[in-house]
Order: C-alpha cells, then sequence, then structure tokens
C-alpha cells in the first residue's frame, strides 16, 4: 500500500502568506484515505480494483498512469462526485460515501478542485470567476474582497481581474481556475490533469502555484501524464496501472 511520507512542513489550513514552518512537527493525520476500494461503473467497466491509499496532510502526491487507467476516477471518488462500489473513501475523517446532502456540500468546500478544461463562466470577468463560489456559500462582501486580492496576487493576474476568459491565454485561464478552487482557502486540493492543455512553460507556472500551495500547508494531488513535470518536482509518484496503485 503506498503510505507516503510527509513532509516536513504540515499546517491545517492554507493561508497565502509565507509562514515559518521549519521544525514543525511532521504530520501523522491522513487527510486521503481509500481503504480495498474498488469502483465499476454501471455499464461494468471496472476503473479501480482493490485499491489502497493514504495521504497525510500536508503531503503532495502526483498519480500517474496511462489513458484510461482511472486516475480521474480515484479523484472523483475523493469529492464524492463517484462512489466506491466497495470499499470505504475518507477525506479529511469524513467517510465520503456516507455522506449525503449539506454534509457532502460542506466537505466540499473543503476540497479545492482544479480542471484540465478550466471550467470558467464565459460572461463573467477573472474576479467574478474567482468570487461566484463565495457568493453562492454566503460569505461576506467585505469577506469576498479581503480574499479576492491576496488569492489573485498568488496566481499572478490581479492586473487582469477585470478581463473575461476569452481575453486571456490558455494558462492565465487555468491560473484563474486555481484561484476559484483556492479561493476560500481549502485544506485539500485536488487536479486532474491541470496541465494538459498547456505549454511546458505554462504548465511548469501551474505547477509552481500547486507547489507554493502545498508549501503553506495544503494538501494536493495532481494527476498527470507529463512524466518531464513529474521528475522536475521532488514529489512522490503513484501510478495507476489496471485500476490497482505502484509506487514509482
Ligand atoms: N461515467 C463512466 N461510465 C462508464 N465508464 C466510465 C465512466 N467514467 C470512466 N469510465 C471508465 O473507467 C475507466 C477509467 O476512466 P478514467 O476516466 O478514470 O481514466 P483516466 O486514467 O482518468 O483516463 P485519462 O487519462 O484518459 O483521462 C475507463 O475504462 C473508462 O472508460
Amino acid at each position: 500500500m503506498p503510505v507516503l511520507t510527509p513532509k516536513e512542513t504540515t499546517e491545517k489550513s492554507v493561508h497565502f502568506q509565507e509562514k515559518e514552518t521549519q521544525g514543525r512537527s511532521k504530520s501523522t493525520v491522513p487527510m486521503v484515505e481509500l481503504r480495498s476500494v474498488t469502483k465499476t461503473y454501471h455499464n461494468g467497466s471496472q476503473a479501480l480494483f482493490d485499491l489502497n491509499l493514504s495521504v497525510k496532510q500536508g503531503d503532495f502526491l502526483f498519480i500517474t498512469g496511462p489513458s484510461g487507467s482511472g486516475k480521474s476516477t480515484l479523484l472523483k471518488l475523493l469529492y464524492g462526485e463517484e462512489l466506491p462500489t466497495q470499499g470505504e473513501v475518507i477525506v479529511d475523517e469524513c467517510n465520503v460515501a456516507t455522506m449525503k446532502g449539506d454534509r457532502l456540500s460542506f466537505l466540499r468546500r473543503r476540497i479545492g478542485i482544479v480542471f484540465q478544461d478550466y471550467k470558467l463562466i464565459p460572461q463573467r470577468t477573472v474576479a467574478e470567476n474567482v468570487t461566484f463560489v463565495l457568493q453562492a456559500q454566503g460569505y461576506t462582501r467585505k469577506e469576498i474582497l479581503r480574499r479576492l486580492e491576496p488569492t489573485l496576487k498568488l496566481v499572478g493576474l490581479l492586473s487582469k481581474a477585470h478581463c473575461f476568459p476569452d481575453q486571456l491565454s490558455g494558462g492565465e485561464q487555468q491560473r484563474v481556475s486555481i484561484a476559484r478552487a483556492i479561493v476560500a482557502t481549502p485544506p485539500l486540493i485536488l487536479a486532474d490533469e491541470p496541465t494538459g492543455n498547456l505549454d511546458f512553460d505554462n504548465s511548469w507556472q501551474v505547477m509552481q502555484i500547486l507547489q507554493k500551495l502545498n508549501s503553506f500547508g495544503a494538501t494536493v494531488i495532481v494527476t498527470t501524464h507529463d512524466e518531464q513535470l513529474v521528475r522536475r518536482c521532488n514529489h512522490p509518484v503513484v501510478q495507476v496501472r489496471n485500476g490497482q496503485l505502484y509506487r514509482k
């Protein structure tokens, strides 16, 4: 079972400020645990089989694997988009499969999700795309404004706050989607092929942001095909093959 080594620096919440983390004790608390998880889709397609994984708070993990091996399915199980056919999916000490309604929504608020295809709203500006979810969650205007600026600054888009998505490059659009995922400072960030549509320089920029968030304390799990990017970052890697996980 790939149990991943925790980093030296671990915090429970994300703040967009450098923090003095040297000398903190390692976290041993798992943020994510999959216990003997099997996922078979209704059409009989078996995506994952008897899979175990433990990712501790503050870890950074890459998940690689060939197309169709089950990477996206694994992430979908973590945010409750799909349910396991067998086994348990534990996120932040909650059993995802047993959560419904408000409890599932509350758990999802603690997870920032970044997709390959950005999923931005074309008719809304960068600032509106980023703050939309906060508004829906009932944050006050003052709190929304307090969060917006440091978030845009972190992804290098403060000067683009009033642009619309079609006025941005692909790399910039992906950074907006990261800003949207992190503006509520979730302790867990899941990124599904976040660099799949980007060239190497933009991919590296995205990875640097994700690594920065990890250094601030967030647990980060990234699926990718990009071996070059994985090699350049010094983080644990597991591979999904035939529905199971292998440590690389
Ligand atoms: N909604 C679904 N219904 C039926 N089968 C599905 C569904 N989603 C995924 N699958 C199947 O599950 C398996 C794993 O798919 P998944 O999308 O998790 O792979 P992946 O590793 O993320 O692939 P890629 O790298 O191409 O995105 C594949 O065989 C796929 O066809």
